[in-house]
C-alpha cells in the first residue's frame, strides 16, 4: 500500500544519504592532552562497515573516565593510532550492514559499548560523532521502554557492573560492599546486586548529599565517606566492588573468604582487577529487567549536554564527583 512503500523510500532516502555523505561532524583530538585538544571537526570521514559491522546513525553517546583517561594518554602502549573519536557508549539506528551481519537490520534501534577492549585497540572512531561503525556482537536491541539518551547510559558501566560482579562469586544472601555507590559504575552495582545477584545486604559508600540517592538505589546502608572509614565499622562484608580505588582499604572489610573487586587504582592481594570486555550478550540478558523497570538509568542532572557542549561535559566527569552518567544528547 501506500504508506509501506513510503516506508520503503524513506528507508532508501536514509541508507542513500549515508552512502553518499562522506563526512560527518565528530569530536577528534589529534594529540594527548587536557579537555584542550578536543576539536569538533565537520569533515571526518563516515566510517566504512566491516562484514561484522552495521552503521549506526548516532542518537547519543555517553562519556566514561577510561575516555578521559585514554585522550591523557593513560593507555598510548596499546591504543589505536591517532587521531581519536572518543567516546565508548553509543545508541541509534542501524543504517548501513556489513555483508556477514546476522541479526541486525536498517532502521533496528541499538545500543552497545562500541570498544570489545577497553584498553587494548579500542576504536579510533568512536561514538562522539554522526555516524560509528559496531561489531554485531557488542550490541542490543535498544528496550523500548527507554529513551535514546538513557540507553547510551548503560552499555560499558552495565557491563563492568554486572562482568565484575560475576568474577566475585556474589550470590543470593551474600553481602556486598560498594566503594563508590553514587558513580555511573557503583549506581548500577548497587541495582544489579539487588535485583539480579540476590544480595541480603548491601553497603556503600559516597559523600553526604548522597547518601539517600544511594539508598535509592537499593542501598540498605549509606557509608558517609567524609566522616567515617568504611574499614573501621565492625561489619564485614562476603564481597567488596571497589570503583573508587582503595583497593588497600577494601581488602580490611571483607570477611574471612570474601573477595575484593577493583576496576582502578593499585591492587593489594587478595583483591583483583577487572578490566571490561564489551559484549552485545549482556546487555541481552539485561534488557528484562530494564523492560520491567527492575533497572533504572540514572543520567546526572547536569545533563545530558547537546552534542556542542562535550567539552563542559569531559570538564564535569573530571570533576570525579558525576551522579550516575554523563550523557550526550541531542547529537
Ligand atoms: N576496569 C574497568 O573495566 C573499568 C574501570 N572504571 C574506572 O572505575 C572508576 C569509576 O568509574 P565511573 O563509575 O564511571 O566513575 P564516575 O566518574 O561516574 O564516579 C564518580 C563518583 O565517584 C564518587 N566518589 C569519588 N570519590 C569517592 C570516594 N572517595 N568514596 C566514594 N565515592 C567516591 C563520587 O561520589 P561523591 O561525589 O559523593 O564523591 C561520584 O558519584 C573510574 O576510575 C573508572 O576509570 C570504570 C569502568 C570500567
Ligand atoms: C585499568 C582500568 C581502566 O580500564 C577502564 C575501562 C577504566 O576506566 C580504567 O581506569
Amino acid at each position: 500500500g501506500h504508506s509501506q512503500s513510503r516506508l520503503e523510500f524513506l528507508r532508501a532516502a536514509a541508507v542513500a544519504s549515508v552512502s553518499v555523505r562522506s563526512e560527518m561532524k565528530a569530536w577528534v583530538y589529534e594529540e594527548y592532552g587536557s579537555v584542550d585538544v578536543l576539536k569538533l571537526s565537520d569533515s571526518v570521514a563516515v566510517p566504512q562497515v566491516k562484514e561484522d559491522q552495521v552503521l549506526i546513525k548516532v542518537a547519543a553517546a555517553a562519556l566514561n573516565p577510561v575516555d578521559f583517561k585514554r585522550r591523557q594518554g593513560k593507555f598510548k602502549a596499546t591504543d589505536s593510532p591517532l587521531s581519536t573519536v572518543p567516546g565508548y557508549d553509543v545508541a541509534g539506528v542501524v543504517v548501513k550492514v556489513g555483508s556477514q551481519v546476522k541479526s541486525l537490520k536498517e532502521g533496528d534501534e541499538v545500543y552497545g559499548d562500541v570498544s570489545e577492549e577497553a584498553l587494548n585497540g579500542p576504536k579510533q572512531f568512536g561514538s562522539l560523532a554522526e555516524y560509528t561503525a559496531v561489531e554485531e556482537k557488542l550490541l542490543a536491541l535498544k528496550p523500548k521502554n527507554i529513551t535514546f539518551a538513557e540507553a547510551a547510559s548503560f552499555p560499558l558501566a552495565i557491563e563492568t557492573a554486572y562482568q565484575g560482579l560475576e568474577k566475585t562469586g556474589l550470590s543470593a544472601g551474600k553481602s556486598l560492599l560498594v566503594l563508590g555507590g553514587a558513580g555511573g559504575v557503583g549506581s548500577l552495582v548497587i541495582q544489579l546486586a539487588k535485583h539480579i545477584f540476590g544480595a541480603s545486604r548491601i553497603a556503600a559508600t559516597a559523600s553526604t548529599g548522597k547518601l539517600e540517592f544511594l539508598k535509592s538505589l537499593g542501598a540498605d546502608l549509606a557509608i558517609d565517606y567524609t566522616k567515617e572509614n568504611f574499614e573501621e565499622l565492625p561489619e564485614k562484608f562476603d564481597v567488596v566492588y571497589d570503583a573508587v580505588g582503595q583497593c588497600d582499604r577494601a581488602v580490611k572489610a571483607i570477611k574471612e573468604g570474601g573477595s575484593v573487586v577493583a576496576i582502578t587504582g593499585a591492587i593489594t592481594p587478595p583483591g583483583f582487577r577487572f578490566v571490561v570486555t564489551s559484549d552485545g550478550e549482556v546487555l541481552k540478558k539485561l534488557n528484562p529487567y530494564i523492560e520491567e523497570g527492575k533497572i533504572t538509568p540514572v543520567i546526572d542532572p547536569e545533563g545530558p549536554f547537546p552534542f556542542d557542549k562535550v567539552v563542559e561535559a569531559f570538564s564535569y566527569l573530571e570533576t570525579g564527583h558525576a551522579t550516575g552518567k554523563v550523557v550526550i544528547y541531542p547529537i
